[in-house]
């Protein structure tokens, strides 16, 4: 018998198109799209595609968390503290940016560099606090499989095994892959909102009758206490589940500036231009990628 009593159906579906980011990057955004500008709590997710010496050199953020998850090549990040990193295939960065982060985010190898990155909003309790970091190397992110079924827990828990990451805004995050005629039972707690993003393969997502749905697809989920999906196809089918408690409150958006009301942005954009309230350091750094 199932344990998902009420099953998630997919209230909307939307194919993310390619466009431009950053200085000659492609991405294909699902949320932050016109036609889905806010999924609270989440703000964008880009399906990124960069190929030096196109990248995302300088630029600021404040008010959200970003979530960069590799899935292929290397991205190397450095900021206005000095930090500086890369992560690779399966490696993880979750940043909070809180008050304010300048940094860049380049290719570290040659080729094409593929991956994701989510952006969460901030409580406006949280959107002013110091900026922090967690990384996780890909052999550190716990993994399991049963029954055919692969998952790697980026946030929250799944088939009996949990994350380390903590989630300020609380949320899950999960790296599902399916091998043919997998059935997938996950269940998310009924009050948050929750997406699939579809990476490889194609799969059947909610109503077991429903037609099969392809890679670069997003599909929202209605209310219910949990996700179905079926790999019906000969092929493996990978996906994230992401999943978070909605915020319930005003956003105001300007670029990478996320608060909660246009005082706060205008303040925001002062702090930036003037080097004040955590943007200080931002005066004289420069990435060593700044070209
Ligand atoms: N112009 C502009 C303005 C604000 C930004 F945050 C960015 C930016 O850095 C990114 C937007 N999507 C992304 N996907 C992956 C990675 Cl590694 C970075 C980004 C950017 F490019
Ligand atoms: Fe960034």
């Amino acid at each position: 018998c199932s344990y998902i009593n009420e099953p998630r159906l997919v209230a909307r579906k939307f194919l993310a198109r390619p466009q431009h980011e950053g200085v000659g990057a492609v991405v294909r955004r699902s949320i932050g799209r016109f036609e889905l500008k806010y999924f609270d709590p989440f703000l964008v997710l880009d399906e990124f595609s960069v190929t030096a010496p196109a990248g995302f050199p300088d630029h600021p953020h404040r008010g959200f968390e970003t979530v960069t998850y590799m899935l292929q090549g290397a991205v190397t990040h450095e900021d206005f503290e000095g930090h500086k990193g890369t992560i690779e295939a399966g490696d993880l960065q979750w940043m909070t940016a809180g008050r304010g982060i300048v940094h860049s985010e380049m290719p570290a190898a040659q080729g094409t560099q593929k991956g994701l990155q989510l952006w969460i909003n901030l409580a406006s309790k949280n959107k002013m606090i110091e900026p922090r970091y967690q990384e996780m190397l890909s052999k550190d992110i716990a993994e399991t499989m049963v029954d055919g079924i692969k998952v790697r827990v980026i946030a929250g828990e799944a088939l009996g095994v949990k994350s380390a990451i903590y989630t300020r805004t609380p949320t899950m995050y999960l790296d599902f892959s399916l091998k043919p005629g997998a059935h997938l039972q996950q269940p998310i707690p009924k009050s948050w909102n929750a997406f699939v993003y579809i990476l490889e393969g194609e799969g059947v997502f909610g109503n077991k009758k429903s037609q099969p749905v392809t890679s670069h697809h997003i599909l929202l989920l209605g209310s219910g206490d949990g996700l179905e999906a079926w790999n019906k196809s000969p092929k493996v089918l990978r996906f994230i589940l992401v999943g978070g408690e909605p915020l319930g409150e005003p956003v105001v958006q300007f670029g990478p500036f996320v608060m909660n009301t246009q005082e706060e942005i205008d303040q925001t954009i002062d702090d930036f231009e003037n080097y004040t309230n955590g943007f200080e350091k931002a005066r004289h750094w420069r990435s060593e990628s700044a070209l």
